[in-house]
């Protein structure tokens, strides 16, 4: 690739207006500006912790305690203390206001509008900058968010893979339960259980019972909405990847496939990162405060 990455907002904006199908792929970066830790920035997630003893199946079934007191962590920094979305989020969001997609994407083809996010942030902030948009729009723009590594706000049982959604405002049984430690392990009958109907083969019993898990994409596992994922980047003419690291596959992999199909990447990041002297252009800088400027 010999070109350098071009930061010439008029350029990007030219691309932009000329692009068929934009999809934008966020990662920590996005949330920063929320007061959300990233993973490997000063003071990240995988400083503090060690990513097999809480991101994977095996660190769950080693010390389910252990990995639900480091999502119990997460989910306090998301949502119980009220991690608002920042300016990023909502510059975001704003692609699904039809006056704004008129405006900085007019070559958007109805069936790729508004724009497809893909996001491997399980911090749920990108919907909530959708708060304030009138109902219909919000929900189409709600259906554009692929959470490829899951959500903070559910669970999934462990025997029937049923999917428990906690809302932010009722806590959940996990948090009654470790409220009353000092981070000590938590017996495996305390942890969390599915309150779902058990079935045994075709008969139903009451309560399923089963050890809830946080519904989030361990390493070694496949990332939800794949095929949808792969179907759309295939058709993908411009792809912002917004604050991301770009070391963990397979969203990883996703500007070099948007790249080999003739497409445009636009990297948007606090500081260089991997893969970001193929992109077409590149933004320096807290996301916050470029993609506003950038696409305002
Ligand atoms: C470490 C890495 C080498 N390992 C992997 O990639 C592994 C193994 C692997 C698979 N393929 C490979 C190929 C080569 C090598 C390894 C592999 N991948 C997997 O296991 C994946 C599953 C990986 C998912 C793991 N779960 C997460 N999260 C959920 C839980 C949780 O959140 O706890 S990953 C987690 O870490 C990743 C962190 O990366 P970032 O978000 O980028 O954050 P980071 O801190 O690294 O960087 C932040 C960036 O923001 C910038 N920034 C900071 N502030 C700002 C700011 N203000 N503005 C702008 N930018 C900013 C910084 O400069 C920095 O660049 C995210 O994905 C995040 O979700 N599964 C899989 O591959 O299954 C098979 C498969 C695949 C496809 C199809 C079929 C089968
Ligand atoms: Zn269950």
């Amino acid at each position: 690739m010999s070109s350098t990455p071009s930061s010439d907002v008029a350029a990007f904006r030219a691309a932009l207006a000329s692009s068929k199908n934009i999809i934008v792929l966020a990662g920590a970066g996005l949330s920063a500006g929320s007061g959300i830790k990233t993973f490997r920035g000063a003071g990240g997630f995988w400083h503090q912790h060690d990513i097999q003893a809480v991101a994977s199946t095996e660190g769950f079934n080693e010390h389910p305690s252990l990995v639900w007191q480091f999502y119990y962590e997460r989910r306090e920094e998301c949502v119980l203390l009220e991690a608002k979305p920042n300016r990023a989020h909502h510059a975001l969001a704003s692609l699904s206001d039809p006056l704004v997609i008129a405006r900085v994407a007019p070559s958007l083809e109805a069936v790729n509008s508004p724009p497809l996010l893909i996001t491997q942030n399980i911090d749920s902030l990108s919907q909530r900058a959708l708060g304030d948009f009138p109902e219909e729009v919000r929900k189409a723009a709600e259906e554009r968010i692929l959470e490829m590594h899951g959500s903070i706000l559910t669970t999934r049982c462990t025997s029937c893979q049923h999917i428990h959604r906690s809302s932010p405002s009722n806590p959940s049984p996990l948090a009654a339960a470790l409220a009353k430690r000092d981070g000590s392990d938590i017996p495996l009958a305390e942890l969390p259980r599915c309150g779902g109907d058990g079935w045994a083969g075709s008969n139903r019993y009451g309560r399923c019972g089963g050890l809830l898990r946080p519904n989030v994409i361990w390493f070694g596992e496949v990332p939800e909405h794949m095929g949808e994922i792969a179907r759309k980047l295939n058709w993908c003419d411009m792809l912002l990847v917004v604050g991301t690291s770009s070391l963990v596959h397979p969203a990883a992999g996703f500007a070099a496939n948007v790249k080999k199909r003739g497409g445009k990447v636009a990297v948007f990041n606090l500081e260089r990162s991997r893969g970001d002297e193929d992109a077409d252009f590149l933004f320096l800088g807290p996301c916050e405060e470029t993609l506003p400027q950038v696409l305002g």
